[in-house]
């Protein structure tokens, strides 16, 4: 028997383990099952490719618990270890960078995070153990076994074990249970079954406890997808997403080279309650080969596509990343750019191929999905490819690209009106002229439609443009301005200088008397009332009022100014008339029971 010391820095992690920095100790047998796991993968690999010879026919995974002498023990009968690959293995630490990270550890007492930046693997049966012994014989080669014994305290032994069999067999003596440091007994059955189901479920050998398999074994991402059942997908689904509901949707993806991962994604048939709240959880399921790493991973897929489910396995991240590497990876930036590129192309698909399911995924997502609009510029286009929108046109939502297509001819820019409901954009005193001219105008009334469609300059070379605001570019009716309006809208202009900007002749109304339009470049008013519900003090934007010049009011309002301009009723019609127009665009009156009074006042004259 020989005693040797391990390497310095595999001395100060087994130090940090000892003294368990880390809180989560279950995860140690994680580590094993997944060393246990790579084991088998490497032997059928060597026995496939390098032709060693072994025998692959039962490649498993035993867990044996003795409660009386406090062990667990993880067996696998796959590749093993030479003596020397043992010590070289298990008594130093190779991975560069693991140095630096020991230092920064040391420094950052306590701070567990830092852990997750390097595997612990082997090392973590430390937090539990007050002994370690490994027992190997490397498949394929003469001679005996080797049996490997640390208490993690400087030093280890190693020793021939002459009747070992292939595989390995790691044997973890047992700290007594203290689960207020969240040490539990690990040789009950209940707590192995639950971190075996909670995070090996999907290894692809069986983990066996007796005569018994306790994971399903069924890493359904791994699969190729005609050998897998849609019902079988959906079961897990439904397990991933606690969804009762079969998902529209099944994704897969496989990327293989220098960095390969494995990605099992579902767009859910319908929002979940919290779609919208802040709190939700959100995120994918990550995984490294096969083991499990988190849930909610949120680095994996952007906000606005928080309803996608799913799972992603990565083959090259540390088990023990954390989250704030996977906000740092690089790897995870490109995994989660093409998972966006994949969700947003299964998507064009649906809407290309299945409109109905296209229809049901619009009817519950395209609220989120427009988000993106604003916070995945590189996507921007991408996005509105697959959005429909309401429209003028007809009952059913239209795309932009059909919308352009039924453009009138000099038509440049892709029309639209924002709003609370269809039928108030639909009868906004904005849109007479447009209907009058047939032209088609974009109905927009979700709240994020008026964010959205301020980060968006055009889609294909077309301008969306508001016809809510400035001056609209429609073919002037040639009719005459019957009389002269100039005073007119002089007086107006003092009379509501604090309400409007400016007060000019419109094109774009045919049976209202008056319209408010925003300025070129002033905020809508409903962002400023966004903005304002939010909490914030948005400078108070003045709108401009338009008038109708053929409208009955506003001639006659002319013809009463130029007959008696100081006419003391003059003001309050000016007032009426600037409300009435608030109120067409579903506006907010400043003083409704204002208004109420001059309107009834009014009336009961006419009466
Ligand atoms: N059951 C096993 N069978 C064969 N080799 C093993 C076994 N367990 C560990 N090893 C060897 O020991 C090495 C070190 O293991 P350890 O768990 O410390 O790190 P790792 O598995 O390489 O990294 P990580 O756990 O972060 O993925 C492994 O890479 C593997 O070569």
């Amino acid at each position: 028997m020989e005693t040797l010391e391990f390497q310095a820095e595999a001395r100060q992690l087994l130090q940090l383990m000892i003294h368990s920095i880390y809180s989560n100790k279950d995860i140690f047998l994680r580590e094993l099952i997944s060393n246990a796991s790579d084991a088998l993968d490497k032997l059928r690999l060597a026995v496939l490719q390098d032709g060693v010879e072994g025998d692959t026919g039962d490649l498993r995974i035993e867990l044996e618990a003795d409660a009386e002498a406090r062990t667990l023990t993880v067996r696998d009968n796959g590749i093993g270890m030479t003596r020397d690959e043992v010590v070289e293995l298990i008594g130093t630490i190779a991975r560069s960078g693991t140095a630096e990270l020991l230092r920064r550890l040391k420094d950052a007492k306590g701070d567990t995070d830092l852990i997750g930046q390097f595997g612990v693997g082997f090392y973590s049966t430390f937090m539990v153990a007050d002994k370690v012994t490994l027992v190997t014989r490397k498949a394929g080669t003469e001679g005996h076994g080797t049996r490997w014994e640390s208490a993690g305290e400087g030093t280890f032994t190693i020793d021939d074990a002459p009747d070992a069999p292939v595989g390995t067999a790691v044997t973890v003596h047992l700290r007594p249970a203290d689960e207020e440091d969240a040490l539990f007994d690990y040789t009950a059955d209940r707590k192995i079954r639950e971190i075996v189901k909670r995070y090996s479920d999907f290894i692809a050998f069986p983990i066996r406890m007796g005569d018994e398999t306790l994971n399903s074994m069924k890493a359904l991402w791994a699969r190729p997808r005609s050998e897998v059942s849609d019902d079988e997908y959906h079961q897990f689904y439904k397990h991933i997403s606690h969804d009762w509901v079969d998902p529209l949707e099944t994704i897969n993806l496989k990327a293989e080279g220098t960095f390969e991962y494995e990605a099992l994604l579902f767009i859910p048939s319908q929002a979940p309650y919290d779609l919208f709240q802040r709190d939700a959880r959100r995120g994918l399921q990550l995984y490294v080969k096969r083991v499990f790493i988190m849930d909610d991973s949120k680095e994996l897929i952007p906000d606005y596509l928080r309803f996608v489910k799913g799972v992603v396995d990565a083959a090259d991240l540390s088990l023990n990343v954390s989250r704030e590497i996977l906000q740092q990876d690089r790897q995870i930036q490109l995994i989660r750019r093409r998972l966006v590129k994949k969700v947003l192309s299964t998507i064009k698909d649906l809407r290309a191929n299945e409109p109905e399911k296209y229809a049901t995924f619009w009817r519950e997502f395209g609220r989120a999905l427009k988000e993106g609009l604003l916070n995945d510029p590189d996507n921007q286009k991408a996005i509105l490819d697959v959005a429909t929108f309401a429209s003028t046109a007809g009952a059913d939502p239209t795309t932009l690209s059909d919308y352009i297509a039924r453009m009138k001819e000099g038509q440049d820019a892709i029309y639209y009106l924002t709003g609370d409901s269809r039928t108030q954009v639909e009868n906004s005193p904005h849109m007479e002229a447009f209907q009058a001219q047939g032209r088609e105008v974009l109905i927009l009334t979700d709240p994020v439609d008026e964010i959205w469609v301020e980060a968006v300059p055009d889609y294909e070379g077309h301008k969306l443009q508001s016809i809510a605001r400035g001056d609209v570019d429609l073919p002037n009716p040639e009719t005459e301005t019957p009389g002269d309006f100039a005073p007119l809208v002089d007086y107006l202009k003092e009379t509501l200088a604090a309400q409007v900007k400016d007060v000019r002749l419109s094109h774009r109304l045919t049976t209202s008397a008056a319209c408010l339009v925003s300025d070129t470049d002033d905020m809508a008013p409903a962002l400023e009332k966004m903005y304002r519900a939010m909490g914030q003090e948005p400078p108070r934007v003045k709108r401009i009022l338009e008038l109708n010049p053929s409208h009955p009011l506003v001639e006659g309002l002319r013809a009463a100014h130029e007959r008696q301009p100081d006419d003391p009723t003059l003001p309050d019609t000016a007032e009426l008339l600037h409300g009435t127009a608030l109120l067409a665009e579903g506006g907010d009156l400043d003083d409704p029971a204002r208004f109420a009074k001059l309107l009834a006042d009014r009336l009961a004259r006419t009466i």
